[in-house]
């Protein structure tokens, strides 16, 4: 349905975005997952005809959307990143305002407010000023404006950035009803791989202006599948078992947390036995020793040596 191609974005040095490509089918949520400054907002930004790139194509439904930005943006619905919205306006006039931009008016926009406001579940907050609003109620009202001119396909920007996790949920639900209710097909950016394996059917991993990864989510964890994550924990850890750990050449990564260690190393019957091999000769006395499920954060980490939050 909306494809990048090729896409590159220069900005005088920085290289935002480099040789990307990316597809987004009709009916799917799409998620964009990456560290801060991995590209997605200038990613998005060029999807939603809002940047233009340095090179590449932008296409819907097979037909070139650069030199046409306006319909492009009749089919996408972007909900940014900072909540734009005017607090001391009502959200049923906040809504007026921007359906206008779309052009709606009169009945047509009236309806359409109605059936946003139940979407989102601020129904009965319509007539009160957006000041009085929640952070999280202020999100979901940012994504019923992108909602008013029926876009095909909702791109939303780290909707979930410093709310709490109540409202936080509501809006990943709200994600989730709107794509299985009304079909919507969403692009999803994050950086808290928890909301896009939640959420998405497939993903796109970026760093540093790259495409890392991309597939369903089985896909992409299939990529650890000749390892396993092993958390370890203790009450105290010493040089020589850190050490020791480090020297190994079965194990790949190691992230020292507190009172626990999470490894991930190669898959082996005998890793066990090795690891406490290692604990006793370190005079180190383990406390537990669990095999983790494979997460997009083990995959990010293997793949650039880096945590997604560092
Ligand atoms: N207008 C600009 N001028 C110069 N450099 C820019 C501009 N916008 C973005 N960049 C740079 O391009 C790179 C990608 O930024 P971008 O905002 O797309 O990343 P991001 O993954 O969306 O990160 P965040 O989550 O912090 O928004 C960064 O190195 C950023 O500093």
């Amino acid at each position: 349905m909306l494809e990048l191609i090729d896409i590159t974005k220069k900005y005088k040095q920085t290289k935002a975005v480099k040789n990307m490509n990316m597809y987004i089918e009709k009916g799917e949520i799409v998620g964009l997952l990456g560290p801060n400054g991995a590209g997605k907002s200038t990613a998005i930004s060029i999807l939603s005809s809002l940047l233009e790139p340095t090179s590449g194509d932008v296409k819907f439904e097979n037909k070139s959307m650069i030199k046409n930005p306006k319909s492009l943006r009749q089919i996408v619905g972007i909900v940014p990143q900072e909540i734009a919205l005017y607090e001391d306006l009502s959200a049923e006039e906040n809504m007026k305002f921007f359906g206008r931009i779309y052009r709606l008016k009169g009945k047509t926009l009236k309806n359409k407010i109605s059936e946003v406001l139940e979407q989102i579940g601020l129904t009965d907050r319509r007539k009160d000023i957006v000041k009085t609003f929640s952070g999280g109620m202020k999100r979901r009202l940012n994504i019923g404006v992108a909602m008013l001119h029926d876009p095909e396909i909702l791109i939303m920007d780290e909707p979930t950035v410093g709310i709490d996790p109540q409202s936080r949920n509501y809006i990943l639900q709200t994600v989730k009803r709107l794509n299985k209710d009304r079909q919507m097909t969403v692009l999803y950016t994050s950086h808290y791989m928890e909301e896009v394996e939640y959420l998405c059917d497939r993903i796109y991993i970026m760093d540093k202006g790259n495409l890392i990864a991309s597939g369903t989510k089985d896909e992409i964890k299939q990529i650890l599948a000749s390892e396993n994550t092993i958390s370890l924990k203790a009450d105290h850890w010493n040089e020589r078992f850190i050490t020791n750990l480090r020297e190994n050449p079965q194990i790949h990564q190691m992230k020292v947390d507190g009172n626990e260690i999470v490894l991930v190393v190669s898959k082996d019957v005998n890793i066990f036995s090795k690891l406490a091999h290692l604990a006793e000769e370190a005079n180190v006395q383990l406390r537990a020793v669990d095999v983790k499920q494979v997460t997009l954060e083990d995959v990010f980490l293997h793949l650039t040596g880096r945590a997604l939050r560092d």
